[in-house]
């Protein structure tokens, strides 16, 4: 068993990163992400600060729009359209989960593409389902960068998602199968999920219930990533995946922390500084294809 140091290659991507950074500004391009958080989520708050962080080391100029909870939709799709037009920001993030009251999709419809960083808009869901992907969401775009530096080959593997998320089931489902695995995507109503998942030689896991995948349901050998964020009964961080005992069986795998949340930032960076590429280009708002 070998564990997938996502902090590390992290570290490794932003150090690439700062480079780039530097070399757009001196061209005076400075890459521009601002951040829209609702509400006062203890984990939401986390990530913001993290992703503010990491920006500013990396020398993009971050600002985090920080508003009450009882904002209203029309005000938020207001200030979304304001950061649309205003060229200093190629990258405009809205922190999810949003509150009950304001439209998801409204939201994800307003942001300009060429803007959207976290690649949820429906032109850039498409996109990657058609085959041709521009902004793709970060999580899965870390996993895809995990298994290119791990050597981890997916074609005509059998790979398993647990999850059917937007932002993370569905997209690394087609990224695997862009990348020419065969994919299986189970959820919570899936049957016989452990005959699903012992089939698996790559395993991604983003369900949102802590320790959920354990031992008994991993095939010897397999790859195992992790997306989770949750608690364990002592109330310490920890993900979807038992550690301790599949780590036993896997011949991969990924901590919490430590392993996907590290790598998220990192694309979410990687993809603010090809959109200020982009907007450098004459807008040009393309695939590499
Ligand atoms: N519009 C939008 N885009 C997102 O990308 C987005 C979002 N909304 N809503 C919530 C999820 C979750 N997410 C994480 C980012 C970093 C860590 C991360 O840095 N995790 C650290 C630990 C953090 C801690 O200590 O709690 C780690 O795994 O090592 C985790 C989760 C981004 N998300
Ligand atoms: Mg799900």
């Amino acid at each position: 068993m070998k564990i997938i140091d996502g902090k590390a290659l992290a570290v490794q991507m932003q150090a690439d990163l700062k480079v780039k950074v530097e070399k757009l500004s001196e061209k005076g391009v400075v890459p521009g992400l601002v951040v829209i958080l609702l509400g006062e989520d203890p984990a939401s708050q986390v990530y913001v600060r993290n992703k503010e962080r990491t920006a500013q080391r990396l020398g993009i100029n971050s600002k985090v729009v920080r508003l009450p909870d009882q904002t209203s939709e029309s005000e938020l799709l207001a200030l979304i359209d304001q950061y649309n037009q205003d060229e200093q920001w190629n990258g405009i993030l809205v922190q999810l989960p949003l509150p009950a009251h304001i439209s998801e999709e409204k939201v994800l419809l307003a942001i300009d593409p060429k803007k959207d960083v976290d690649g949820f808009h429906p032109m850039n869901m498409g996109r990657l389902w058609a085959g041709n992907p521009v902004m793709v969401p970060s999580t899965p775009a870390g996993i895809m960068a995990m298994f290119k530096h791990y050597d981890v080959d997916l074609s005509g593997k059998r790979a398993v998602v647990i999850g059917r998320s937007n932002i993370v089931g569905k997209p690394i489902a087609q990224l695997m199968m862009m990348a020419n695995a065969t994919v299986t995507i189970a959820h919570s109503r899936s049957k016989n999920l452990s005959e699903l998942t012992k089939a698996a030689d790559i395993l991604v896991v983003a369900i949102g219930v802590a320790k959920f995948v354990t031992a008994d349901m991993v095939k010897k050998g397999a790859v195992v990533i992790d997306v989770g964020m949750d608690r364990d009964e002592n109330g310490k961080l920890c993900g979807d995946v038992d550690f301790d005992s599949v780590k036993e069986v896997a011949s991969l795998i990924t901590p919490v922390p430590g392993g996907v949340g590290p790598m998220t930032i990192t694309m979410l960076m990687e993809q603010t500084i090809r959109s200020a590429e982009m907007s450098e280009n004459n807008n040009s708002y393309s695939s590499n294809k």
